[in-house]
């Protein structure tokens, strides 16, 4: 017999942003208001990457559009390691900058291990310090990265409780997977997680009641994947040219093949891409407020 066919809900992330953005918008006015500080955010970037140009310019424009002072740092692909690190050094010893993030891919040549490690962890507003890496393992607060941060808070809303579910995260990245994935676990939920030597992926991603999936290889996962009425999250972003000669973004899920048989799916563009900045103003916020009421964890 066949299966009844399901309906699948679109997640609205840029719903989720716009009101998660109207939050941080108050919360500067506030501050603002309270103690004359208006949080600043250093944008710094590295060479000329297209996607990583729209990126900046999107975090800028939305920093600026919360009432934030953003100071945009636009360095050549020739950059040096050394000078980069003094770039970030100046940044932060300056008590108007509360955020430092430099935008990744960095070009070959520069360690990004090293030039993250420099930020210190109370500016560290992309939450890839060690120091941030470690509090987010172990539950304790800190600086949480953007984009996992995203999917949670998108996640929570939508389930309420994540205890005693079933997550497996596609990918392993310091940026999305491996953060993904402590964040899980501090929900309790049982989480597994897979990467590019896991063999048969396919079959512990269809046990997933929540499948995070962060490869950034397009059209990964296919129907068979998917547990009937699951929730996916599809944080890969590609960007394809059609047989027209159009440019699109495509995801890591196959959009067509989920709907239907997921119960929740963000659809890419307008799931994660947007949270990931929403979450970018939330923890600079977070970073302008610790710093004034000299609550820094760990201090
Ligand atoms: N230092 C960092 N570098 C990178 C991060 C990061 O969190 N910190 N994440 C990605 C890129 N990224 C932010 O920098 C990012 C990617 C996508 C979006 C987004 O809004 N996507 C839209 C589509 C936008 C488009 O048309 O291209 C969507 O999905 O709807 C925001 C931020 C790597 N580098
Ligand atoms: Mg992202």
């Amino acid at each position: 017999m066949q299966a009844a066919p399901i309906e699948t809900r679109l997640i609205d992330g840029k719903a989720y942003a716009r009101r998660l953005t109207d939050t941080v918008r108050d919360g500067v006015t506030a501050l603002g208001e309270t103690h004359g500080v208006v949080p600043g955010l250093a944008v710094v970037m590295v060479g000329n990457n297209p996607a990583s140009e729209v990126y900046v310019r999107n975090k800028i424009a939305h920093t600026e559009g919360v009432g934030m002072r953003s100071v945009a740092h636009k360095l050549p692909g020739s950059t040096t390691e050394a000078e980069l690190l003094a770039v970030i050094d100046r940044l932060n010893r300056d008590p108007e900058v509360h955020g430092i993030l430099v935008q990744l891919p960095l070009p070959r040549g520069i360690a990004s291990d090293r030039i993250t490690r420099a930020i210190h962890p109370h500016k560290d507003v992309d939450g890839l310090t060690p120091e941030n890496v470690g509090r987010t393992t172990l539950g304790q607060d800190g600086l949480v990265p953007c984009t996992p941060l995203g999917c949670l808070l998108l996640l929570r809303s939508e389930l309420g409780t994540l205890k005693g579910l079933h997550a497996v995260v596609v990918g392993k990245s310091n940026l999305v997977g491996r953060p993904m994935a402590q964040l899980l676990l501090q929900e309790e939920c049982t989480v597994t997680v897979c990467h590019v030597a896991t063999p048969d992926v396919g079959s512990l991603a269809c046990q997933a009641d929540v499948l995070v999936v962060a490869t950034g290889h397009k059209g990964l996962v296919r129907r068979d994947w998917i547990k009937p009425g699951a929730t996916v999250i599809d944080v890969g972003i590609t960007r394809v040219t059609t047989q027209e000669g159009k440019s699109r973004l495509m995801g890591d899920v196959v959009h067509e093949e989920a709907m239907g048989r997921a119960g929740r799916l963000t659809p890419v563009p307008g799931g994660v891409g947007p949270m990931t900045i929403a979450c970018l103003l939330r923890n600079t916020l977070t970073a302008a407020e610790r710093s004034v009421r000299g609550l820094q964890p760990g201090t």
